[in-house]
């Protein structure tokens, strides 16, 4: 069994679709081990994005994911890191796969709707930055 670490990003969560991201998430066998709501700080978005720092979106997306509420997700599953990106679809929702929530739900390169990790370092350094190991069921 694998961990990845998702978000519900606040494009989302705005028009109240949380619910079928959700289910889509559950139907695609995943176990939600860790889930909150909450809203980021600035701050909080820049030292959750720093790999971003140098790249010229890096402060629209920070503004954008510090806007409204978030919904911060461990998922556990075989190969999860892959899956969850797989089922995420395309960063972009316009090349995103029949089938993904990006495809079905995003709106645009910015707001795509959902976050993950694309690697076993990044969610270890991304799960932690939500949830403490007690948090995690
Ligand atoms: N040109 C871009 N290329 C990649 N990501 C972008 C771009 N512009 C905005 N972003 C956002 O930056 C985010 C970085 O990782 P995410 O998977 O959360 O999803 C990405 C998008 O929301």
């Amino acid at each position: 069994m694998e961990r990845t670490f998702a978000i519900i990003k606040p494009d989302a969560v705005e028009r109240n679709v949380t619910g079928q991201v959700l289910s889509m998430i559950e139907e695609a066998g995943f176990k939600i081990v860790g889930m909150k709501k909450i809203q980021l700080t600035r701050k909080q978005a820049e030292g959750f994005y720093y790999v971003h720092a140098e790249r010229p979106f890096f402060g629209d997306l920070c503004t954008f994911m510090s806007r409204g509420p978030v919904i911060a997700l461990v998922l556990e599953k075989e190969d999860a890191i892959s899956s969850w990106r797989n089922l995420m679809g395309a960063t972009n929702p316009a090349n995103a796969a029949e089938g993904t929530i990006r495809k079905k739900l995003g709106v645009s390169i910015e707001e795509n709707t959902v976050h993950g990790s694309d690697a076993p370092e990044t969610a270890a350094y991304e799960i932690p930055y939500f949830f403490s190991a007690l948090e995690l069921v």
